[in-house]
């Protein structure tokens, strides 16, 4: 089988369990082979997606300097806008081809947290667009009620208690993202993709995509095969930290991102990842006499900033102006 799994996920949204145990088995199917699924029949609407679509559009429009009135390099807590070559996914090629917002779970200047110095938290930081601050703190929300109900199921299939994933989903450090991908120039090396060769770092990710195709998964055979846009979907995909804390019983899956040939691509990932404080172990059911944990314990920020230090050049150098 080479194409990946679509996955309706409506009896999850259903007062009686029946169907429930279902999605949950089909799941964990498609975690295991695949890492990699489409979920359809989601609570998102079409609408909210419209009316994000427009607003990246509008912002990744504005001149340069005006992105950079919230630099994500000049943010202690990685909030903002990333330009062109901020990141690169594949440390054996050029920069990625693609400009970025991110926003994550707001904390106020005077939060305990954020007062106290503690890492990826504060404020978001957002562009000076109207309604912009309303729309995306509510998709935020809605985004981490829909991963949540995915990590319900996901708890069922890995044999824990079904609160399991949302006690630790209190205050996550998960990332909304808005990424745009100009068009490839014929003159851009061939080498340089819209994104290079990766895994994600936590443990969900949720992707919507537009029209414009180019994201590839690789299948277990090691071949790149395209994942493209079905309308009304998402992507959904396990990070290194699922993997690790399910002993590599669900698969972190490489992907990347060809950049567009003549069109503008944006695409919108929401990175779920728990709060700082949780305690990555290995989970009681992926472990036996024949399966001893395979990774040390870590927890949540330790594991993500070590991470976040690979691909980011400027989380390595001097510490940025507090912002
Ligand atoms: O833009 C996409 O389709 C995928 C982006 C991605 O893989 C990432 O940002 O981690
Ligand atoms: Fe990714």
């Amino acid at each position: 089988m080479n194409t990946l799994p679509i996955i309706d996920i409506a009896p999850l949204f259903a007062s009686e369990e029946t169907g429930w145990h279902e999605v949950a088995r089909q799941i964990d199917t498609a975690c295991r082979d695949w890492g990699f699924f489409y979920i359809r029949n989601h609570p998102i609407s079409a609408e909210r997606i419209a009316q994000l679509k427009d607003a990246a559009e509008r912002f990744f429009g504005l001149p340069v300097e005006q992105k950079l009135q919230i630099d994500i390099t000049k943010s202690t807590h990685h909030r903002g806008y990333g330009a062109v070559a901020t990141e690169q996914l594949d440390p054996a090629k050029p920069s990625d081809l693609k400009e970025t917002f991110d926003m994550g779970f707001h904390m106020p200047h005077d939060h305990p947290d954020v007062l106290a110095g503690k890492p990826l938290r504060g404020p978001n930081r957002h562009p000076d667009i109207e309604g912009w601050p309303t729309l995306f703190e509510q998709h935020y929300q809605d985004m981490h009620s829909l991963a949540c109900t995915l990590l319900r199921a996901l708890a069922d299939a890995l044999g824990v208690e079904s609160a399991f994933f949302d006690e630790r989903f209190i205050e996550p450090i998960s990332v909304f993202r808005m990424i745009h991908y100009p068009p490839r120039q014929t003159a851009t090396s061939p080498e340089q993709q819209g994104a290079g060769a990766h895994t994600d770092y936590g443990c969900i990710t949720l992707l919507y995509q537009d029209e414009a195709g180019g994201l590839q998964v690789q299948n277990v055979r090691g071949e790149w095969i395209d994942a493209p846009p079905i309308e009304g979907t998402f992507v959904v995909n396990i990070g290194d930290m699922m993997a690790r804390w399910s002993n590599d019983r669900y698969k972190s899956t490489p992907h990347r991102v060809i950049s567009p040939l003549g069109v503008d691509r944006y695409s919108m990932p929401f990175f779920a990842e728990p709060n700082p404080d949780t305690l990555i172990s290995c989970l009681p059911g992926c472990q036996d006499e024949a399966n001893r944990p395979k990774y040390p314990d870590t927890t949540c920020s330790a594991y993500m900033l070590s991470r976040f230090a690979e691909t980011y050049a400027y989380r390595r150098e001097a510490p940025a102006a507090a912002s």
